[in-house]
């Protein structure tokens, strides 16, 4: 069964509070988006494998470790998926991204996928599925088997904040897929918005609405 991580770090959950804040603007909301997106992929990454080399330094020659060459490759949900790529990107610059585009249908809740692009080799690389709301789970449910079903075996989803019901549908759905949270909140309301959430994560991030 999947792991679920809540990352609890204080500088997470100190900028976490002011994305959730209403009075806090689209500038603000985006800087906040991707520094936090950049500490969690600090936590995220914390196993990459790493081997050692012998190199000269000024003073002497030392042995010192350098990151062994794991492919990564970064997949946001479209729109606000979008928020979170360029905070990773600073920490992991070498990543590749591909795109997942969904959107919730309003009425039905369910997803509607309308583009995918994805670097040719994902079935050699940890990809990092990114969206900041994992609310009934139905976009980051498909997202994740479109990506396996065109052949990636080594998945994880990072998200801001996730409803239990969404960690549940992933967990059931899809055991091999790690789960990443800087929030696990407390239950969905009736037109499906996380409580207490941060809102609409795509308009707060784009100024749209
Ligand atoms: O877990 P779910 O119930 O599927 O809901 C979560 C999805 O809803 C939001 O996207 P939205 O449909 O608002 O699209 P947008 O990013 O274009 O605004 C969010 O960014 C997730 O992708
Ligand atoms: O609370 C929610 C749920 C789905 N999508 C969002 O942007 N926010
Ligand atoms: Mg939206």
């Amino acid at each position: 069964m999947g792991n679920v991580y809540v990352l609890d770090h204080p500088l997470i959950q100190h900028k976490l509070t002011y994305i959730r804040k209403k009075s806090t603007g689209t500038k603000e909301f985006r800087e906040l988006v991707d520094e936090v997106a950049g500490l969690m992929a600090f936590e995220i990454t914390r196993d990459l494998p790493v081997e050692e080399i012998t190199i000269d330094t000024p003073v002497t020659q030392a042995k010192t470790k350098t990151l062994s060459g794991k492919k990564i490759g970064l997949v946001p949900i479209l729109r606000a998926g979008l928020g979170m790529v360029d905070g990773i990107l600073s920490l992991i610059p070498a990543a590749k991204v591909g795109h997942v585009g969904l959107y919730r249908d309003p009425e039905t809740l369910k997803p509607v996928e309308y583009y995918i692009k994805l670097p040719s080799d994902i079935e050699e690389r940890e990809l990092i599925v990114i969206d900041p709301m994992l609310a009934t789970g139905g976009s980051a449910n498909d997202a994740i088997h479109s990506l396996k079903k065109r052949g990636a075996k080594n998945i994880k989803l990072m998200c801001l904040i996730a409803a239990p019901e969404g960690v549940e549908v992933i967990k059931e759905e899809h055991p091999d897929v790690d789960i990443y949270l800087a929030s696990l909140d407390e239950k969905l309301d009736e037109k499906g918005y996380i409580v207490p959430g941060l809102g609409d994560a795509g308009d707060r991030l784009f100024g749209t609405k």
